[in-house]
Formats: C-alpha cells, sequence, structure tokens
C-alpha cells in the first residue's frame, strides 16, 4: 500500500473565550454530560483566558514531526485535523482532497485503545471521510504505541526528573502515582476485542515506566478527570481520593505521572497542577508532578518509526508483552450505551 500524506488527529480545544461552551456542546453532544459539569468545566477553561493549550501542542508537535521527516528522507506532506474545534477533521480531509492526497496514515494523539482514545478516531474518520464525499483520501490510524520505548522513555526520564525534586531524605515513604482519563466503566469492560484492553495498556505503560525509573518505590494506577452523570460508574479511584488515602497510610511524598497523555493540555495542567496539587497541599504531601512526553525527540521520532512499520515493514518497537494489531477488529470498543435523559 502507497501512502502520501501523514495526518495528525487529535482531540482539539478552545483558544478563545467565545470557543468555550461551543467546544463543550461538541465534546458532549449526545453524551448525557450534565450541564453543571459543562458549567465546572468551561470554568476551568476560563481560568486559562479560555484557551486550551491543546491546538498549540498540535502545531508544535505537527512542526516537530515534518522536521524530523524531512531530516530523515520521509517524503509525506503532513495535515491534522481535531475532533471537536478547528482545525476540523472534515475541513482538513477536504483539504487533503484538493491537494490530490489519495491515501493516507493518521497518528492519534493518544497512546491506548478503547472507545474515546481509539476508536472514536475511526469513526471521526469515517465521518469525516463521509462528509466530504467523493474524492476523499483513504486514511487509516497507525497502531497504539502504550509501550513502544519513544512513549514510554520520555515518562520514565520525566518520572526520575520530578522524584529528583522530592527530599530524598523522605524518599522511603514516597511513591509514584500514574494517572489516566477515567472512562465509563462499561467503556474499560469493552475496551478491545476481549475487553478491558485501556486498564491493560495503562497498567504496562506504568509498570515500565516503574521498573525503569523508580523500581525501589510502591505505586499505584489511579484516573482523573471523571465526567458523565453521576449515576454512571467510571473507573475509580480519582487521584484526589486515592491521595487522601495515601496521606491516611503515612505516604509523604508523590511523583505523579500523567501516562495516560502524551501533552500537557488541559486536563493536566487543571486538573493535576491545580486540584490534585492542591489536595497534596491540604494533606500536606510534597508533590511533584512529571511531564508528558510533547515534543520528545525520541517520541517524534516515535512517530517517523511507526509510519515507517507501514511503509517500510521497518520491526515494530516494543517493550511490553500484549499484542499490537494495525487495524483493529471491526466490532471493537462498541461507542457506549448513553443515557436516554440528558
Ligand atoms: C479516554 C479519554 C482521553 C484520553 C485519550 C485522548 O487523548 O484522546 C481524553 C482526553 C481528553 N479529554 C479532553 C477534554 C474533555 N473530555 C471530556 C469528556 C470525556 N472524556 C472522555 C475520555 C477521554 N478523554 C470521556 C469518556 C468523556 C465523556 C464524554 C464522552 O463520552 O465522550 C470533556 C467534556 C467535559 C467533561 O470533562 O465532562 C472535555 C472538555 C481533552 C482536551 C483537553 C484540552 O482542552 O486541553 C483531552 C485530550
Ligand atoms: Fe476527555
Amino acid at each position: 500500500m502507497a501512502y502520501d500524506a501523514f495526518l495528525l488527529l487529535s482531540f482539539g480545544g478552545p483558544e478563545h473565550p467565545d470557543d468555550v461552551m461551543p467546544f463543550l456542546r461538541n465534546v458532549t453532544r449526545g453524551r448525557g454530560v450534565p450541564e453543571e459539569r459543562l458549567t465546572e468545566v468551561a470554568e476551568h477553561y476560563m481560568h486559562f483566558g479560555g484557551v486550551s493549550p491543546i491546538n498549540q501542542q498540535c502545531r508544535d508537535l505537527l512542526a516537530a514531526v515534518q522536521a524530523d521527516f524531512a531530516g530523515n528522507g520521509v517524503a509525506l506532506p503532513a495535515y491534522w485535523g481535531n475532533r471537536n474545534w478547528g482545525p476540523m477533521l472534515a475541513d482538513t480531509v477536504a483539504q487533503m482532497r484538493d491537494d490530490g492526497v489519495t491515501s493516507a496514515l493518521g497518528f492519534a494523539t493518544s497512546a491506548y485503545g478503547g472507545y474515546s482514545s481509539c476508536k472514536q478516531y475511526w469513526e471521526d474518520i469515517s465521518q469525516a471521510r463521509a462528509k466530504v464525499g467523493p474524492g476523499a483520501p483513504a486514511i487509516t490510524k497507525l497502531r497504539q504505541f502504550h509501550d513502544h520505548p519513544g512513549f514510554v522513555q520520555p515518562h520514565t526520564d520525566a518520572v526520575a526528573a520530578a522524584l529528583a525534586k522530592l527530599d530524598p531524605s523522605r524518599r522511603e515513604s514516597t511513591r509514584v502515582v500514574f494517572t489516566a482519563h477515567s472512562i465509563p466503566s462499561s467503556m474499560a469492560a469493552t475496551a478491545g476485542p476481549t475487553g478491558g484492553r485501556y486498564e491493560a495498556q495503562l497498567h504496562e505503560t506504568a509498570a515500565l515506566v516503574h521498573a525503569a525509573a523508580a523500581p525501589d518505590l510502591p505505586w499505584d494506577l489511579v484516573w482523573q478527570s471523571r465526567s458523565g452523570p453521576p449515576q454512571v460508574p467510571w473507573l475509580e479511584p480519582d487521584i484526589n481520593d486515592h491521595l487522601r488515602i495515601l496521606a491516611e497510610k503515612g505516604v509523604t511524598d508523590v511523583v505523579v505521572s500523567p501516562i495516560g497523555f502524551v501533552s500537557d493540555h488541559l486536563e493536566v495542567i487543571w486538573d493535576l497542577d491545580n486540584e490534585a496539587k492542591e489536595t497534596a497541599a491540604d494533606l500536606g504531601l510534597g508533590y511533584a508532578r512529571a511531564d508528558t512526553p510533547g515534543t520528545d525527540p525520541r517520541f517524534v521520532a516515535m512517530i517517523r518509526e511507526l509510519v515507517l512499520e507501514r511503509t517500510e515493514g521497518v520491526s515494530r518497537e516494543k517493550l511490553g508483552t500484549l499484542p499490537v494489531w494495525d487495524v483493529c477488529p471491526a466490532d471493537c470498543c462498541p461507542p457506549p450505551r448513553r443515557p436516554s435523559h440528558s
């Protein structure tokens, strides 16, 4: 299969205060997320002037990928389209068609399997192509990369760097807390062809980072940024509840590593750098948040390697033992059933 373009796929975020509510309505349309939750999340965005950092992070990543491709002889033009805010994927796909692109490789800014993090990007692609209609390029998605060294190593270095900011005399009572976006329990149960894939991959990534960065310390995998109606179960514990339990157990310091994410977008800079940090301060816990990969050159090189796996048959780099595949089974990761009222 010959490909003639690279496509960065991401979530999108507001870049102006007037964008915030329309963006949130795009994200939650038909999802049964209560109005109070939207108002609350809008305030998080307003705290940063109504600007999410995620779009600029995508521009930076795209520029880094273009430079890496150019420096390594990968002659693919690079495009970028989002699920929830401009540049919207359908507009990008229309541009690709106008430019004569026939077949593109998509890289989504999410390492893991599951509906929101993987399958929904496939849906975004097919909806965008349907909207563009005849002449829309074929688009496939690159594989999940939760255990690729280009993802694991930047997280590992970041955990080590965060640990170095804490008091070494309290290392024996320090703990590494890995965190990822919570999802509805039903979505977690149906992630991947045999279920549980989102949690299993996160567990594997956390174990790999822990083993390389701080094997002497205890660690946990917990969840953040819960959405949805309160009566619908989501993955628990929430990081804030977990910090309270750790403090009661005598833990004095925590390194918080957002392994669920590839960049320091709003879920990281609000939910961790404001909320969880404040929780830790209230509990008297030392707190250091580890960076996400962002534009780490190893992460950027990983994106090229994922492309070359498809175009040149370059062998797969992987540190874990969970299976990977290029294209998921069609019936994998069904969209969650939504509450009929909203
Ligand atoms: C698994 C997962 C990832 C990680 C994988 C990936 O990265 O793709 C992720 C990332 C992100 N989530 C983000 C923002 C939001 N997520 C929401 C709501 C939801 N997330 C969900 C899941 C995930 N979300 C789910 C199941 C919902 C409920 C609604 C639904 O069923 O779809 C809402 C609605 C309001 C609320 O929080 O309730 C917002 C604003 C941003 C952008 C941050 C920025 O602007 O910088 C990013 C990168
Ligand atoms: Fe989300």
